[in-house]
């Protein structure tokens, strides 16, 4: 049972409005949230997006993940004419995941030490011309071989999860700019996605990566493989690395939860992290994702609505 449950007043209903791309609109408007969400006051309203907003309002809050210039366009002049419709989130400051540098500037700031824990990023530097990098820069950072190299753009649109190992310097030819340089670092195959929605909070883990030996090493010099998507592969892992892995102590998880919420200005938002193989008290942050796929976590329904609940009350008071 939802915790707002007993709180919803009699009769009172909120429109919430979600503006996604068809494929997210199927995705994440299962059913089974459309029926929690009813259920608790909260009536789910398709926007469309070239539309005007103020002929589909009035809306309590609206949801999104499109990054169009008419649509920014349409959201903001509705925003200055409707200031108690709550606009998760603001445009401006999703922009900032959409840059594999910019995503994780704010993890550099952030001073996190619990349970002997620490939380950073991986050794990374942006090659604008990876063809002829600029060695210096590479070596002055420390940042050494096996690494990802990542598209720097991560805003859904096409190539932006096309990933590639590389071993060594001349795996750099094969890469067109601009790229995202970075180390790789053992984790034991497992990443934990930490996903948000406001205050709400969930840790899972998924298949990552496998570790890369000294041996193996030596022997890919020279060699460029490319990746994509390896946490969506859902290959059997019974008895393996995903389910063997021990989570992040939940306080970690809590408390980085909050200050990337607080640092981003942003709600729905998710987290990979990883944990060096070598140093298993130090947790790394390799990607941070603008409303993921929430319909993958297990009871997403009351997660998503007990969010929604919060918006709606807190404009309402
Ligand atoms: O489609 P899903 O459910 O795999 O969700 C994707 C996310 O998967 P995750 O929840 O982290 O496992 C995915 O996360 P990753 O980058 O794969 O870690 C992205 O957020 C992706 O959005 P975009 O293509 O970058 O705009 C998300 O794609 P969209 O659903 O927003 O298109
Ligand atoms: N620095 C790293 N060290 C080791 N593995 C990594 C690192 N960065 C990414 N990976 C692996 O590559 C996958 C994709 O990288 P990620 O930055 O999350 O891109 P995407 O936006 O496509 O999910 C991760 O889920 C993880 O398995
Ligand atoms: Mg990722
Ligand atoms: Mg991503």
């Amino acid at each position: 049972m939802s915790e707002f449950e007993s709180e919803v007043a009699e009769g009172e209903r909120y429109r919430v409005g979600y503006a996604l791309q068809p494929k997210k609109v199927e995705s994440f408007l299962q059913p089974s949230l459309l029926d929690h969400a009813k259920q608790h006051a909260i009536d789910l309203v398709q926007i469309d997006p070239s539309t005007p907003l103020e002929q589909q309002g009035p809306f309590h809050c609206i949801i999104h993940k499109l990054h169009t210039p008419q649509w920014n366009k349409h959201l903001q002049q509705f925003s200055a004419t409707h200031p108690d419709t709550a606009i998760i989130d603001s445009p401006e400051l999703v922009t900032r995941l959409h840059d594999r540098v910019s995503m994780l500037e704010a993890v550099t700031r952030l001073q996190i030490s619990l349970q002997n824990a620490t939380v950073g990023v991986p050794n990374q530097v942006l090659l604008n011309e990876p063809k002829s990098p600029d060695f210096n820069k590479i070596e002055e950072l420390g940042l050494r071989f096996p690494a990802i190299a990542k598209p720097l753009a991560a805003d859904g649109g096409g190539g932006s999860h096309e990933m590639c190992l590389v071993f060594d310097r001349e795996g750099l030819n094969a890469l067109s700019a601009p790229t995202v340089l970075q180390e790789f670092v053992n984790h034991g195959g497992v990443v934990f996605k930490i996903y948000v929605a406001g205050r709400h909070v969930k840790c899972v883990k998924r298949k990552s990566l496998g570790d890369i030996s000294e041996e193996r090493l030596r022997s890919l010099k020279g060699e460029v493989l490319p990746f994509s998507r390896v946490s969506n592969l859902g290959v059997e892992d019974q008895g393996g690395p995903v389910e063997k892995a021990e989570m992040p102590p939940q306080c970690v998880v809590d408390e980085l939860a909050k200050a990337l919420r607080e640092a981003l200005g942003l709600n729905l938002f998710n987290v990979d992290v990883i944990r060096d193989s070598k140093e298993p008290t130090r947790y790394l942050v390799i990607d941070i994702n603008y409303f993921p796929g929430y319909a993958k976590l297990p009871s997403y329904e009351p997660f998503i609505t007990d969010f929604l609940l919060d918006v709606v009350r807190t404009m309402a008071n």
